[in-house]
């Protein structure tokens, strides 16, 4: 198993990725379009170059957020209010709007009632003209309050959800390897994505179109009542109960649908992202056929998922309008017979058909937006759920800096399993001096990489402990650690960027003359010599441009670069040329020279230059000793160099 492999779309880098490379941190681009160089505008042609600098110069300002990146976990509330009462100025700004335009709506009906009464009916022109200039003016004034309301409650969202992507990505860099191996992609994608969309899309409009309807419909309430106590009263017992028993059926059945619409988007991205990772192998091992059937299965799942939640509203909205028709068709029974008994003028009449009109038709948007508020309430739970996640591996509070170190490790007494009650490591005890070098070996699934994933502290052990110049690693914070102890993936991964970006990721800063004696170090010259920019050449994602072989070159130069105490590496064992196979080796020989080193090694040329070899077996160390040593003393290395070295020999012949 590849030290990082499992869970996130390939290598990750642990918890504050450090000298790692993965997941951690920005993409190499994203950090150097921040210093103006680099991926994005490489290769400009000069007569474009200006142009591009003005397009630059005109984008808004990002400044680097208030609160800086901590390893401490998110102990935050969230709720629909906590987003909303981040930004209190937006939320009172958009909040009058809100209010004057509720206001402001509801003085039509009265104005034609004052229209038919005191113009047509009392033939009074002057009035006619007054109401028709008021009506006017109210239309103009609805529309600016409308603007007003839209603008801020657009922008209260725009940065409520902006936060809330960066608050959920920041916990997702702070997880342990635990969580990833455990999660799938897309299921993150979609927390990401659709749920934080459904939320922006409640916070944009839903909630301002929440409060002006409710208003129009206690306003419209209270003018109802004013019109005539009587009449109103008789309607509303009509229509209120109905429509109340309807809407708490539609809440209890929506509730269960919304959460199985967004379960249904997470294993559709799920689905999504694994083929398009895994688009080789599929192709490779022809199943294009059975991933498009098994798509369908999941696309099927979601559409049942909509068709669920489509059924139910498609019984509460035309409900809702059945109940409210039939309410006016009695308003017009009783109300009619008031006008011929002269207890209500016919504009009265009208204005009051006109309100209870303007009474359900926010009833009719309210549907919309609470199944909008439905869906928002899904996503909320969903993402609060990732958000209370918590990493297996934690820093602890008031933790300190790990000193620059010699490099002394000291494995004592550690048990560790994924799972606890199956330990992987048992009760292991191990000592490395300051820049030695040690080659694990042993069979495949021995516990190897799970030794070096302790090592850099991407798990804990379970109990015992892990030491760096005597101090233990949860004593110490990530950062330092990280910065300390470099890891080589087996697999190791590049970001789409330049070649420059993927070498500096762990260290942005590093001086050209570092970079430049990295590439020589590795045996990379010949690769940036053949690019047609240079080190400032831009790899294609997860450097799928350059061969397996320079990938490792690259994540060898990037821990060089990085220049860390202790070096953790996982050989790859994918088969190299001899030429290719060369070139590693000797950039690992150059990597480790005066450092620690713990190498996982499937390769025994490796380990036979390595000071120490330890064969690690039966959950523990089963041999240890130099090479020679081992070999002499005739026991499971022994057996393993013979058996290499006859299949390479055999290889070679
Ligand atoms: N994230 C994980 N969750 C659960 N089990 C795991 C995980 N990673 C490894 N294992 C299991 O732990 C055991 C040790 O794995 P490890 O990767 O340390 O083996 P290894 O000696 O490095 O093997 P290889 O030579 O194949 O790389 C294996 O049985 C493996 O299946």
């Amino acid at each position: 198993m590849s030290m990082f492999g499992g869970g996130f779309g390939g290598p990750g880098g642990g918890p504050g990725s450090g000298a790692i490379g993965g997941m951690g941190g920005t993409g190499a681009g994203g950090r150097d379009r921040r210093q103006g160089g680099g991926t994005p505008f490489a290769g400009i042609p000069a007569e474009l170059a200006a142009g591009v600098a003005r397009l630059e110069s005109a984008e808004p300002a990002r400044p680097a957020p208030d609160e800086p990146f901590t390893q401490q976990p998110d102990t935050g509330r969230l709720t629909l209010w906590s987003l909303l009462s981040g930004r209190p100025g937006l939320l009172v700004a958009a909040a009058v709007a809100v209010l004057i335009e509720a206001l402001l709506l509801q003085s039509g009906p009265y104005l034609v009632q004052v229209g038919i009464d005191s113009g047509i009916v009392a033939r009074d022109v002057r009035w006619l003209v007054l109401a028709a200039v008021a009506f006017f003016v109210s239309v103009l004034l609805t529309a600016a309050a409308s603007a007003v309301r839209i603008r801020q409650s657009g922008r209260l969202a725009a940065y409520a959800t902006r936060d809330l992507r960066v608050r959920v990505f920041a916990h997702l860099q702070r997880l342990s390897l635990d969580h990833y191996t455990r999660e799938k992609a897309g299921v993150t994608m979609t927390r990401m994505t659709s749920d934080v969309e459904a939320l922006q899309h409640l916070l944009s409009e839903g909630f301002a179109q929440f409060l002006i309807h409710g208003l129009t419909m206690v306003v419209v309430t209270a003018v109802l009542v004013h019109y005539h106590a009587g009449l109103a009263a008789i309607t509303l017992l009509l229509v209120v109960p109905p429509l109340l028993g309807l809407s708490l059926w539609f809440r209890r059945a929506a509730d269960a649908g919304y959460g199985r619409q967004r379960d249904a988007i997470a294993a559709l991205f799920t689905h999504l992202s694994e083929s398009l990772y895994g688009v080789r192998v599929i192709t490779a091992h022809n199943q294009r056929d059975a991933q498009v059937a098994e798509h369908r299965e999941v696309v099927g799942g979601y559409r049942d998922a909509n068709d669920h939640t489509g059924r139910i509203s498609a019984v509460y909205g035309p409900g809702t309008s059945v109940i409210g028709l039939l309410g006016l068709a009695a308003l017009l029974l009783i109300g009619g017979r008031m006008v011929l008994r002269g207890e209500l003028s016919i504009g009265e009449l009208t204005a009051f058909v006109l309100y209870l009109n303007a009474f359900f038709q926010p009833v009719q948007q309210l549907v919309q937006l609470y199944t909008n508020y439905q869906q928002a309430r899904a996503a909320l739970g969903k993402l609060r759920g990732l958000l209370r996640t918590t990493p297996a591996v934690v820093e602890k509070p008031g933790a300190g800096a790990l000193p620059p170190a010699e490099g002394a490790i000291e494995l004592r007494s550690v048990t560790f399993g994924y799972d606890p009650a199956r330990p992987v490591l048992h009760d292991v005890t191990l000592r490395i001096a300051p820049g030695e070098t040690v080659a694990c070996v042993g069979p495949t699934g021995a516990g190897k990489s799970t030794l070096a994933k302790l090592v850099a502290r991407l798990y804990d052990p379970d109990s015992g402990s892990v030491l760096i110049d005597g101090h233990d690693l949860r004593d110490v914070t990530l950062d330092s650690l990280h910065r300390q102890v470099g890891v080589v993936p087996q697999e190791p991964f590049l970001f789409a960027g330049t070649l420059r970006d993927n070498i500096t990721f762990a260290r942005p800063d590093a001086p050209a003359s570092l970079i430049e004696s990295a590439v020589d170090a590795v045996g990379l010259r010949d690769l940036v010599d053949r690019s047609p920019g240079g080190l400032d050449t831009v790899l294609h994602e997860r450097g799928q441009s350059v061969s397996s072989g320079e990938r490792q070159l690259i994540a060898l130069a990037r821990v060089f670069v990085a220049e860390p105490r202790v070096v953790v590496l996982d050989e790859a064992t994918s088969s190299l040329d001899l030429r290719s196979e060369l070139r590693v080796e000797a950039a690992i020989q150059r990597l480790l020279d005066g450092r620690t080193a713990i190498l996982v090694a499937h390769r025994l040329s490796t380990a036979r230059r390595a000071d120490r070899v330890i064969v690690v077996d039966d959950g523990g160390v089963a041999e240890q000793g130099g090479h020679d040593d081992l070999v002499a003393a005739g026991g499971a290395y022994a057996a393993m160099y013979a058996t290499w070295e006859s299949h390479a020999s055999a290889g070679q012949a």
